[in-house]
């Protein structure tokens, strides 16, 4: 299997390649050359275990690594998680489900590819004998996800941009309160967008990114996109089998690679009946989604600050599929977004399978004490955006995307509890290290550089 650029100007990789260097040469991301029938294999996945199916999964794509190796790493991924399912399938009523995708070792839904991810850049730095520098930007969650990822690996640097002030405190502390020499959290002025911008620009530079061996653990990286399809497979084969092509899966949405992953599943043959995109008040997705008009807004604070975000990375790869692979219609189109802001829909057929809602600050606290009164559950504000309007759909699956210790203040206004994890209490103690840079290529690069 091969990995092509959603810009068609970068040669076709393998996988090993195309997850080292992240973000294409000519801008674009990579996705699968072709997607793989995997119709007749997934009914035969029933009862594996999270691992196993992974493995399994991952043998189309990761065809350069040895099976016997793929098999180890996906094993010492997912070693680190709380749960014995690791993504328990949370039945709330029998058309209403929630995947509960939190029990990794930063509780959100991050961990399942960033530790598998981490697990994937050690091996490439133990084959190749090259440090590696890698950068990220995060709206809260990626961050320290990507950190507990690389953690103690030999060989690695990790550089991640946020927006000061715009992630939770105890987000802020995951990132922010670790001894390791080399992590540096680097806040901004500005919001996740100008970070992810300022980021792509950096490897943008290919001088740059070659001199310092730069990799990404943004979903702009395919490993990440496609570790995100397993877990949606995985629950579609614990739904009762008559309800599985009924299921429409609900994901709170920023970013865009979460429910990219799980339509990418069902176009390799997972039959479901639709995705909801959700989003809370920064609703360009919505906006598209619901009426065709993809135009860019102010990013605005919100309840749920991870999906603040209004430049939706992998927006990229979903457009190239829908124009049918058209590598220069898509490049055309994200150009002329980078310059104005906004796209007209044209041809791009906007299909019922792919839907979508948007809740603003008041309809998430109220929605996070309905969730708690009525089923006794308790839904962090990410996954609240997903509880709207869902007795539209015949079987919804809500993805549960973090855990509700990390946002205690919101929540516990909303249920009268204040929720914790041991972990994150561990971090209120201690101290925070971080440094200010400014949110544009060549102070993060000068950065990058000061510390080789
Ligand atoms: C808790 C949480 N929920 C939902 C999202 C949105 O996911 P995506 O960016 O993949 O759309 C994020 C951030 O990415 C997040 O951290
Ligand atoms: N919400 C994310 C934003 C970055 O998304 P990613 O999936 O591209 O890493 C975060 O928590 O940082």
């Amino acid at each position: 299997m091969k990995f092509v650029s959603t810009r068609g100007q970068t040669k076709p990789h393998l996988f090993s390649e195309a997850v080292k260097i992240g973000l294409a040469p000519d801008k674009g991301l990579f996705v699968p050359e072709s997607m793989p029938d995997l119709s007749q294999e997934i009914p035969t996945w029933e009862g594996l275990s999270y691992p196993e199916l992974c493995y399994e999964f991952f043998k189309h794509f990761a065809t350069d690594i040895p099976a016997d190796e793929l098999k180890s790493l996906v094993e010492k991924a997912y070693s680190r998680f709380d749960h014995k399912e690791h993504a328990p399938l949370v039945k709330l009523s029998d058309k209403l489900y929630v995947q509960e995708l939190f029990h990794g070792p930063t509780l959100a839904f991050k961990d399942f590819a960033l530790q598998l991810l981490g697990c994937l850049y050690e091996r490439q730095v133990a084959m190749s004998g090259e440090s590696i520098n890698v950068l990220g930007a995060t709206s809260g969650d990626t961050g320290a996800a990507a950190i507990s990822g690389l953690l103690g690996k030999k060989g690695v640097n990790i550089f991640i941009l946020y927006p000061d002030g715009r992630v939770s405190p105890l987000q802020e502390r995951q990132m922010t309160c670790l001894e390791e020499e080399n992590v540096f959290p680097l806040c901004i002025k500005g919001s996740f967008d100008d970070a992810q911008a300022a980021l792509k620009d950096v490897f943008g530079d290919k001088e740059f990114s070659q001199e310092v061996h730069l990799s990404a653990v943004n979903s702009i990286n395919l490993a990440r996109i496609l570790a995100q399809c397993v877990y949606y497979i995985y629950a579609y084969l614990k739904l009762p089998a008559d309800r599985r092509e009924r299921a429409t899966f609900v994901v709170p949405t920023g970013n865009f690679g979460n429910v990219l992953a799980g339509w990418m599943a069902s176009r390799m043959g997972m039959i479901v009946d639709g995705f909801r995109v959700a989003t809370n008040q920064n609703d360009i997705l919505h906006r598209f989604f619901d009426a065709g008009d993809y135009s860019l807004g102010e990013v605005l604070p919100s309840h749920a600050p991870s999906m603040d975000i209004q430049v939706a990375s992998n927006f990229e790869r979903f457009l190239y599929f829908s124009l049918g692979g058209n590598a220069e219609m898509t490049r055309e189109i994200m150009e002329s977004f980078k310059k104005d802001g906004s796209f007209q829909v044209g041809g791009m057929a906007i299909t019922e399978f792919m839907t979508s809602t948007r809740m603003d600050d008041e309809e998430i606290a109220k929605t996070i004490s309905e969730v708690y009164r009525e089923y006794g559950y308790t839904a962090d504000p990410h996954t609240a955006c997903g509880f709207k309007d869902l007795d539209k759909l015949e079987t919804a699956v809500v993805l549960s995307t973090a855990h509700p210790a990390k946002f205690p203040d919101v929540v516990a206004n909303c249920t009268g509890v204040e929720p914790t994890h041991p972990s994150l209490e561990a971090l209120k103690s201690k101290e925070i290290r971080k440094f200010s840079v400014d949110p544009d290529e060549a102070s993060i690069k000068a950065f990058i550089r000061s510390k080789q």
